[in-house]
Order: C-alpha cells, then structure tokens, then sequence
C-alpha cells in the first residue's frame, strides 16, 4: 500500500519525537486543513445549493461508507489482545449496527435517505454505488485490515473533525433543504456526541501508543490517507455522470 506523504523530515528530524502538545498539533491541523468539510460538494451542499438528486446521489453513495464502518472497526477489534480495548471498540460497532433489528447508525442513515424519497431495498443492493466510491471505501476497509493498529486508530482520527459538519450540515439541511423530512436527520443528531466521544478515545490511545518519531509519523499518514478516502469519495459523487 502507499503512503499519502505529508511533508518532507530530515534523517535527524527523525530522531527526535514530537513532544505529545506538538504531535497533537499535527493532527489537528491534519484533520482540519484537509478534511472535506472544504470540499466543492459539501461547500455547495452547505449552502444549499444541491438540486434533489444531487443530495440523493450522495445520500446513496455515502451509505456505501455508512455500511463498512462496522466491517473496518470488526478488523481493526481483531487486533487488540486487551479485554478491556476490545469492549471500547466493539462499542463502535454496537452503535452502527445497534443491539436489534431497526436500531443503530445504519438504520438512521436507512431512514435518512426514506425521508429523502429513497428505497431502503435499493440502497441494499448498492445499484447506485459510483465505481470511485466502491474504490475509496475499499481502501479504507483494507487499509484497517492490513496496517498496524496504531495506523488503524490514527486513521479514525477525522473524527475530530466530524462533529463540527455534522452541526453545519444540520442546520444547512434545516434551512435549505426542508423537503427532508425532519425525523431523517436524526443520524446527524446522533453522531455530533458519538463522534466527540469517539476522537477522544482514538486520540488517547494514538497519543500513548505513538512514542517514537517514526510512529508519530505514521499515525501523521494514516490521518492524510483517511482524509484522501473522504475527498476521493466526493470527488466522485460530484463528478459522477450517471452510468449507463
Ligand atoms: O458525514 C461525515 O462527514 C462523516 C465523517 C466521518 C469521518 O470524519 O471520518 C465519519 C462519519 N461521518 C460517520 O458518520 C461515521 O460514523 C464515522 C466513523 C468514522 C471512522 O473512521 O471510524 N468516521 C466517520
């Protein structure tokens, strides 16, 4: 796999580990100056400016991402030998697929896009699942599968920035798109505290497990990956001419 590079360090750089204010700083400013609350399609989305099937388009493919987060989290569980790692993580799993039938994130994301006019039935069957969002979901999924749990933490670590969208977007969807029925927001509502929640623990765990400056490095690139995976996603929405 490859390494979304971030900036160029010098062989004596590497010797020296951030301090943990420092390294947290990186992140931050990672998950701020690259996250895709800048990109074009959100910018237009949040200024209301999508017609109905642009905002369906996106509902449909998003869902794609929606339905793998708790594939990626099952893999990234697998590699915890720790009990009590374990029980924090399959929390994230819990709260997308919920205890029982009709409850958790991917139901209210289900019942988002019903109160768009979508059928549940066709966002299952994945029919309007753009190649380039297949592409950027699979390779967050692999990366998960395949790189340390450092990087697989790291990389959830956009999640800083998620609460932050999730407030604009529901205002945005208030105000400009209101023929969205109100119950249909109810994923976003949910995730502004689970996200929170969320980063904060990924954080913790980064920052205890990152000591070496090569470490640090690449919990760095695993964020600048992730933040790739969202912008390759809508750059696919947006461009997307329907396919034949
Ligand atoms: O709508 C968004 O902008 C957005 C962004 C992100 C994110 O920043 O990774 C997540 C979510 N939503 C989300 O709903 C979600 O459950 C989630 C899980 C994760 C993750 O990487 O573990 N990111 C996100």
């Amino acid at each position: 796999m490859t390494t979304t590079p971030v900036r160029d360090t010098t062989a004596q750089d590497r010797q020296n580990p951030w301090s943990r204010p420092e390294f947290e700083e990186r992140l931050r400013d990672i998950a701020t100056t690259r996250y895709h609350d800048r990109h074009a399609f959100n910018v237009r989305m949040h200024e209301g400016a999508l017609t109905p099937a642009e905002l369906r388009r996106w509902i449909a493919n998003r869902f794609h991402y929606q339905r793998h987060i708790p594939v990626k989290d099952a893999l990234i569980l697998a590699k915890f030998g720790d009990p009590a790692l374990r029980r924090m993580w399959l929390r994230r799993i819990v709260d997308h697929d919920g205890v029982r039938e009709g409850e958790g994130g991917i139901e209210r994301w289900l019942r988002l896009g019903e109160a768009a006019g979508l059928d549940r039935e066709r966002l299952w069957s994945a029919e309007d699942v753009l190649p380039g969002v297949r592409l950027a979901v699979d390779g967050y999924v692999n990366f998960c599968r395949l790189r340390s749990p450092l990087e697989a933490v790291a990389a959830s670590l956009t999640e800083l920035s998620a609460p932050g969208i999730m407030r604009t977007r529901i205002a945005a969807f208030e105000h400009h798109y209101p023929w969205i029925e109100e119950e249909g927001l109810a994923y976003f509502r949910t995730r502004v505290e689970q996200g929170s929640r969320d980063s904060a623990e990924a954080l913790a765990l980064v920052e205890r497990w990152a000591l070496t400056r090569e470490e640090q490095e690449r919990a760095v690139a695993a964020l600048a990956f992730k933040c790739d995976v969202l912008w390759s996603l809508l750059d696919a929405v947006d461009g997307s001419g329907e396919r034949p």
